[in-house]
């Protein structure tokens, strides 16, 4: 029983077998409208993709939208500080498959995101977010095509678990106390460090059970992609957060070469292949050479491990690796965080998945979709194993809300997205081409239309919408 909501009469529900949905041809499909520049996405967004279904579908499938309630608008329905009803969450669960627009977030004090909340009261723990250039759309980079990029971002845990003392607080001082007194002087490594008195303190939680399951979704999603896409990166900053964010890419690499052996291949593995298939005779100690740069200077015990490294590498996969087999398999390699916000720009047509924790994804969708024409133009998915929620990666851009001018590419995007998740792609490739011909045409929101050259006449949100659906039929 909901409050103060009613589900829509006719429609029926999406269900999930073994993390798949079930969907009818009417699903009720719960919206939240989202703060901000909600008011203007949100009636775009919805007009386009129920065109794009009447137009591929002429009446046999559509969407039977429930409108539900989130932040402010949440407040002026149920109360002040009801950003996050009860009705909401149960209709989300119920219908399985979401979409919303963006929602405010304080910073500093204040209340904790609803986004992220929304993502781990679902166990959403893959927020998927592709960023590919539509042609004509401008961008700062003079290839902005080479970028073809899925940001798989861990969803539930690193620093958005939200874990935190504010500096000064009692329970955050008893914490610096006993770290700075007991557990850091117990840990030979950390030496003589001690926490400042007066810090603000965040827990920084990493596991290997989340960060298998997204490293899993993502080595998924690679089968499915053609041949010279099929890599998944692993970012992280393990150089200096070893135990988190070094773990994270320890755990990817253990994931991929035991459960999915057969289809994938590390990059060093690769290395020490074709260093053997190029010549059959090479040494062990010569493989382990080409290998590692600056091996001659590596202690002995450092040199033996890289050598057997490599021994176990010809030894385990050589028969169904070897001889170029690999380059038929999945490239699993990692990257640095910072170095692949460079590689991105420089060289991103080398990447394809990038699998990612919490924060860097968070940062690194936001590059990405920069590269390809900004952040009106980056949808994204919140996935779990029986719920999705589809939202757009930017935020509420307050500066710019009622003024229909925003672009709402991003959120018609994750409605592209929502589309092909429930098998609906027709009316997926309707709006991808509506978007596309529209921005070849020059007819864009004011993100696009400044960037263009010469800059063209903006339209406005809600014509953005219609210029769209008036190229699903020419
Ligand atoms: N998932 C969510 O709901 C998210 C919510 N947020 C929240 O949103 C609020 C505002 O965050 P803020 O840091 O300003 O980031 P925003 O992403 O909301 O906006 C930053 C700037 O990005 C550009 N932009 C954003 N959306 C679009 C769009 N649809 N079309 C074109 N350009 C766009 C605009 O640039 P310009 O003005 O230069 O054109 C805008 O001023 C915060 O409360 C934050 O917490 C943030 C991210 C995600
Ligand atoms: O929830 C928020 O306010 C910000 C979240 C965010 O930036 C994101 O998920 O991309
Ligand atoms: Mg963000």
């Amino acid at each position: 029983m909901y409050e103060k909501i009613t589900p829509p009469t006719t429609g029926s529900r999406i269900t999930f077998s073994n993390g798949e949905p079930i969907v009818p041809d009417n699903p009720i499909i719960p919206f939240i409208r989202g703060d901000g520049t909600g008011v203007d996405i949100w009636p775009a967004a919805q007009k386009v993709m129920d065109a794009a279904v009447q137009t591929a579908y002429q009446g046999k499938r559509q969407i039977d939208w429930f409108k539900v309630y989130a932040g402010d608008e949440a407040c002026e329905v149920y109360g002040t500080y009801q950003y996050l009803p009860e009705d909401t969450l149960q209709a989300i669960k119920e219908f399985g498959v979401a979409i919303k627009g963006p929602l405010t977030t304080p910073i500093g004090g204040g209340i904790r995101s609803l986004n992220v909340a929304l993502r781990q009261i679902n166990d959403l723990y893959a927020c998927v977010r592709p960023c590919r250039y539509y042609p004509g759309t401008p961008s700062p980079h003079k290839n902005p095509e080479k970028l073809d990029v899925i940001i798989y971002r861990e969803n539930t845990e690193d620093i958005y678990l939200g874990i935190e003392w504010r500096q000064g607080s009692e329970i955050g001082d008893r914490l610096i106390k006993i770290l700075n007194e007991d557990l850091i002087p117990a840990t030979p490594e950390h030496g003589k460090k001690q926490i400042p008195l007066d810090a603000g303190i965040g827990i920084k939680p990493i596991s290997k059970t989340g960060s298998q399951r997204l490293v899993r979704r993502a080595i998924k999603h690679a089968l499915r992609l053609p041949p010279n896409k099929q890599m998944v990166t692993l970012v992280h900053k393990g150089n200096i957060m070893k135990y988190t964010e070094g773990a994270f890419r320890d755990w990817g690499y253990e994931l991929a070469t035991s459960e999915f052996r057969q289809e994938c291949i590390t990059e060093r593995e690769s290395w020490i292949l074709g260093n053997k298939e190029h010549n059959s005779d090479l040494s062990t100690e010569d493989n382990a050479r080409q290998l590692e740069p600056g091996y001659n200077a590596l202690t002995a015990d450092k040199k033996a491990q890289i050598c057997q490294e490599v021994e176990a590498v010809l030894s385990q996969i050589w028969e169904t690796h070897g001889n170029g087999q690999w380059k038929h398999k999945i490239m699993v390699n990692d990257r640095i965080a910072d170095s692949i916000f460079q590689q991105i720009q420089t060289r991103p047509d080398e990447y394809s998945i990038l699998a990612t924790m919490n924060l860097n994804g968070d940062y690194l969708s936001d590059a990405a979709a920069a590269v390809v024409g900004g952040l009106g133009m980056g949808p994204g998915a919140n996935i779990g194993d029986e719920c999705a929620i589809f939202e757009a990666t930017h935020g509420t851009a307050p500066k710019h809300a009622g003024l229909d001018r925003i672009n709402p590419g991003s959120v018609i995007l994750s409605g592209v997205m929502m589309l092909e998740y429930m098998g609906w792609q027709e009316a997926a490739e309707l709006i991808k081409k509506g978007i596309g011909d529209a921005i070849a045409n020059r007819e864009v929101t004011y993100d696009l239309a400044r960037l263009m050259e010469p800059p063209a006449q903006p339209l406005k949100c809600s014509e953005f919408a219609d210029a769209i659906i008036k190229h699903f039929s020419d």
